[in-house]
């Protein structure tokens, strides 16, 4: 199994950007004079690399992964994989990011401590998978994930006949007492809070006795793209998932099939880059853009427009061209909350007001986003108000200051993004980047110096 360099406490991996005391030190934003012509390429989604890492190890055969995303998020699911009995292999990739992964299945068993990080795929994909095991495995994470909600997926399975012994929060930790099987059938979720509820279910599913026939009660239901990745994902491994009525799903119990999967460039990572070229009047392009995905993050092609981006996709390539103005946009991005943090960066720095909801379900995100943004922008200098299931965000002249990352990778971004256009902006502990996008910096500063051009 191998080692995560990531979930250790004392992981640096930008070297020089701790202090003495192992503080994370800030790191200045770099602010250009000019306008960006870039070219970035990205790392693997999370969110492929994760599910097809569970269903790779709840396959019936081995499976490759091919340029996977290599960052704490994956490592984590990775090492909690390996823990439960599957064996993940490095082999030599092409993906010029890391090596490849070998994953071969083995029996399923507990008697293990799995650490979440503050993942939410690991928090919500793996217990189903131990619940298969064969004794039981315990659940817990970063002080953080300790808010984050969880009981969707804990009185789930216990609806799927499971065992599970919690402190009565809903949250982390807990104990899944794994007897080796899981009887399955109907189970009633509220998924309202997140989408990987219902995902976290539904990846298992097909390996307990009976399937699953999950069916959301709740009012809304936040990362709908998600869901449909999930079920993509199954149905590509042979998995039959019917679509009953809205808001439930039947996975059909059955053999999941071991697949060489290539991992596509994780679209949402590209967010910010992206966006830099709105923010700088330049030209960004991202290479490796899939013609046909589930990934919430292609929604940028139709949201970055809102802001002022012409933007063209040809053979493969995304590129966006500011004019170097950005008008202010409403949104509503109950779809593609992970997309918020950027799309209120790019609104902080617009001429106009900027209207963002239906996303009250990212203040269960890393952190609470929406008072994390808030905050920090107004700590800045900016007129950001608030709303139940959202953001307003008025101009404002912005200024220099420390920007807080409240261990959310794309807090971080999103500081990073603003400075393009504010000097002086420090980013603390840019280093949350490692969850998704350890190379955050090193690509960032090469798409600023040129050092990316085309
Ligand atoms: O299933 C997934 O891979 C994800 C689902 C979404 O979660 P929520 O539904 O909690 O927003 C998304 O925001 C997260 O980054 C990744
Ligand atoms: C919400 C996110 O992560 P997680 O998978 O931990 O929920 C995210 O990456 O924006």
């Amino acid at each position: 199994m191998l080692i995560s360099k990531y979930s250790q406490p004392d992981f640096n991996p930008f070297g020089d950007e701790f202090d003495e005391e192992g503080e994370p030190q800030n790191w200045p934003a770099p602010t250009p004079t000019e306008p960006l012509t870039a070219t970035v390429r990205i790392p693997g989604s999370k969110s492929l690399t994760n599910r097809e890492l569970v269903l790779s190890a709840l396959a019936a055969s081995p499976s490759l992964l091919r340029a996977p995303l290599h960052s704490r998020d994956s490592q984590l699911m990775v090492e909690a994989l390996g823990l439960l009995g599957a064996t993940i292999d490095e082999v030599p990739g092409s993906g010029g990011f890391g090596p490849d992964w070998r994953v071969t299945p083995g029996e399923l068993l507990g008697s293990t401590s799995i650490d979440c990080g503050l993942a939410g795929t690991v928090m919500r994909f793996v217990p189903p998978v131990a619940a298969l095991a064969l004794g039981p495995t315990s659940f817990d994470g970063d002080e953080s994930a300790r808010v984050r909600p969880m009981s969707a997926i804990i009185t789930g399975l216990r609806g799927l006949g499971v065992d599970i012994t919690d402190e009565g929060r809903g949250k982390l930790p807990f104990t899944i007492h794994g007897t080796g099987s899981v009887a399955g059938g109907r189970v009633n979720i509220d998924a309202s809070l997140s989408s990987q509820f219902v995902s976290g279910l539904a990846l298992a599913a097909a390996r307990f006795d009976e399937g699953a026939h999950i069916v959301h009660t709740g009012e809304r239901l936040p990362s709908i793209p998600h869901i449909d990745m999930t079920v993509r994902t199954l149905e590509a491994r042979g998995v039959i998932v019917e679509r009953p009525a809205e808001g439930e799903w039947k996975v059909l119990p059955g053999e999941i099939a071991g697949a060489t999967r290539d991992i596509e460039p994780d679209l949402s990572n590209a967010a910010p880059f992206l966006a830099a070229a709105l923010v700088t009047g330049g030209t960004v392009s991202i290479p490796g853009w899939p013609e046909d995905t589930t990934q919430v993050g292609d929604q940028l092609r139709q949201l970055l427009p809102h802001f002022g981006a012409a933007v063209t996709l040809a053979d493969g390539v995304l590129t966006v061209t500011g004019t170097g103005t950005i008008t202010g946009a409403d949104l509503d991005l109950s779809e593609a909350g992970e997309l918020a943090p950027t799309m209120v960066g790019l609104a902080a720095l617009a001429t106009g007001p900027s209207t963002i909801t239906g996303i009250g379900h990212i203040r269960h995100h890393e952190t609470d986003r929406l008072a994390a943004l808030a905050t920090e922008v107004n700590r800045l200098g900016g007129r950001v108000t608030e709303l139940a299931d959202g953001l307003r965000i008025e101009p404002s002249e912005l200024h220099g200051g420390v920007w807080l990352s409240y261990q959310d990778h794309r807090m971080a971004t999103t500081g990073a993004l603003i400075g393009l256009a504010v000097a002086g902006i420090e980013i603390n502990d840019v280093q949350t980047t490692a969850k998704t996008l350890p190379q955050f910096t090193e690509l960032w500063t090469a798409m600023v110096t040129g050092a990316s051009r085309s």
